[in-house]
């Protein structure tokens, strides 16, 4: 491996932070066994690791929301301040969230000066204003200070963030996921604003699973694996394949491990292919402001990709075929029978399989073990009765821990102790459990490791070649690549129709609104399709038009 090993401090240059022989335990489980990191003033240090590796521990041991058991952590050569002063925290480090932090009732302007009222002195509201507005712009965020945070975009909300953690003092920004739920557009803002603070000395550390991302943004690379480091080198030095090998342990990448066990065999008597019977069909569903009218095919075998930006209508037409939207025109039918709208209970009684985008909000119960997690929606087959019986419930959970290579202590713990990743398999598990006819899947790998990502994505394409079929909304290239064809959205329109064979080049070009259904259908020509087929490969019915 051309990696070196992490420099020795040699006193000559200061580093933002420098974490030393940090150990930090969870009861039983060692979430960092002597981990070290430091990072220097300026530069963009990407923190890389499978679920569970122990990223988010060192960042909540950085930032002083954990003391960890043993070690040091030292920012610009100096000690860290007492855990529990959170005051002096914020002026030497802040972690921007996906979502972000800030209080969303409250202006920008009251956010950005939380916490820093001092005794009973009267608040000048106007004078507050102009502060935040002269602070706002000396950090070039250009949003206006009297906007609720609850109405800025993700990424407003990221840079009023950036801009509060500096205005404390801080040179040292944490950032977590931070394009997860950005478009295009904003990941080269986010960029461009990161490269302008690089150059006043302030320190980023990035935590991805998009190494895409690590190569074109960071300079130097840590890997974790199982709470320790393993590697610290430029990335430069670090091709992706040793980078991967470096993840997971493997002498080398190999081949995607596969997950086995958590999709059943193909029922027998189960026709899949063109002549079969769809095992979703919709008829001019649709939603006003959302997505124009959809005619949608899906059938036994297939997976369909709804792909799009954020806004497209995407995510829409997922919510609403899982029921927690309702159409305001159009039919669902699952293998033939009608879909009662709006009801998500009703949505998977006729056999629609989900899988939330925010596992948080939509997906889980952190209070609850993986056990009765996993095995929510099949309660009612796990014990006579209504009952429900623990030592079935435990099987069951377990067969899904190890199919889906869930790193847990057991069946038994809460899924709040659960890392991200880690946690998304148990949704994508509680899916599984009740055996759908089709599985939607709204961008199912954000926040899993590039291991997991292939195996859980080989996992829905195990989902379709046992009979059911599959629609993964995203607009993650690595999601769609999986897709037998995949729908282009735009403005709430299927705008483009690509086979398995798409160029990423044309389906970014398609979700930016830069492809109409005529140059994607002379590209499926020029790939070697007829136009017809092309039509008739994606699953659109109906007359030209029927979804605009
Ligand atoms: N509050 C907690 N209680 C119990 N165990 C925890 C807790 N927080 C983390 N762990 C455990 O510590 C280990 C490291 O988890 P951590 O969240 O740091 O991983 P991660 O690298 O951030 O993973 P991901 O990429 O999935 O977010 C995991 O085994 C996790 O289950």
């Amino acid at each position: 491996m051309a990696a070196a090993d992490q420099p020795a401090a040699t006193g000559a240059e200061p580093t933002a932070v420098r974490a030393e022989r940090i150990v930090k335990r969870f009861g039983p489980t060692l979430a960092l066994d002597r981990a070290q990191l430091s990072v220097r003033p300026g530069e963009a240090h990407a923190l890389v690791g499978r679920n569970g590796a122990g990223k988010s521990t060192l960042v909540s041991v950085l930032t002083g929301m954990e003391r960890p058991d043993e070690g040091t952590v030292t920012f610009s050569d100096e000690p860290a301040p007492g855990y529990g002063d959170t005051a002096a925290w914020q002026r030497k480090v802040a972690c921007v969230y996906q979502k972000s932090m800030v209080v969303p009732d409250l202006t920008v302007a009251e956010n950005l000066y939380l916490g820093r009222f001092q005794g009973t002195a009267r608040i000048r509201w106007r004078a507050l204003r102009e502060d935040a507005r002269a602070l706002l712009a000396e950090y070039g965020v250009d949003v206006d200070p009297q906007t609720r945070a609850k109405d800025l975009t993700v990424e407003q909300g990221q840079f009023v963030e950036i801009a509060r953690a500096l205005s404390f003092g801080a040179r040292l920004i944490i950032l977590d996921e931070p394009t997860a739920q950005l478009d295009a557009g904003g990941i080269d803002r986010l960029f461009t604003k990161l490269l302008e603070l690089r150059r006043q000395g302030v320190a980023f550390l990035l935590i991805s699973h998009h190494l895409q991302e690590v190569y074109e943004l960071c300079d130097t690379v840590t890997v974790f694996r199982d709470a320790r480091h393993v590697v610290t080198a430029p990335v430069a030095e670090l091709p992706k394949d040793e980078l991967v090998a470096a993840m997971t342990g493997d002498a080398e990448a190999g081949p995607p491990e596969r997950a086995r066990g958590a999709v059943p065999a193909p029922r027998p008597g189960r026709e899949t292919g063109p002549g079969a019977e769809p095992v979703l069909r919709t008829e001019g569903l649709a939603r006003a402001g959302e997505f124009d009218p959809l005619d949608l095919v899906v059938r036994p075998g297939e997976v369909v990709g709804l792909a799009g930006a954020t806004a497209s209508g995407n995510t829409a037409v997922g919510e609403t075929l899982v029921g927690l939207r309702k159409p305001d025109g159009g039919r669902v039918a699952v293998r033939g029978r009608a879909v009662r709208p709006g009801s998500v209970p009703h949505a998977i009684d006729a056999g629609i399989g989900y899988v939330p985008e925010d596992r948080h909000r939509q997906g889980l119960v952190l209070g609850r073990s993986v056990a009765e997690n996993a095995t929510l929606t099949v309660a009612d087959q796990l014990g006579p009765f209504g009952t429900v019986l623990p030592s079935r419930t435990r099987a069951f959970a377990q067969r899904m821990i190890t199919s889906l290579d869930i790193k847990t202590s057991g069946p038994g713990q809460p899924v709040s102790g659960l890392s991200g990743g880690n946690q998304q398999k148990v949704v994508i598990a509680r899916a599984l459990a009740r055996e759908p006819s089709v599985l939607v899947a709204i961008r199912p790998t954000a926040g899993v490791d590039v291991k997991s990502k292939d195996s859980l994505l080989g996992v829905v394409r195990e989902v379709a070649a046992a009979g059911s079929g599959a629609v993964i909304v995203s607009d993650e290239l690595d999601d769609l690549r999986v897709c037998d064809r995949v729908l282009a959205f735009f403005h709430g329109r299927v705008v483009a129709e690509f086979g398995s064979d798409w160029s990423d080049h044309g389906l970014v070009a398609a979700m930016e609104g830069m492809a109409d259904r005529e140059t994607a259908a002379s590209a499926a020509v020029e790939a070697g399709h007829g136009a017809e087929q092309a039509r008739e490969n994606a699953g659109i019915e109906g007359k030209e038009g029927s979804q605009s």
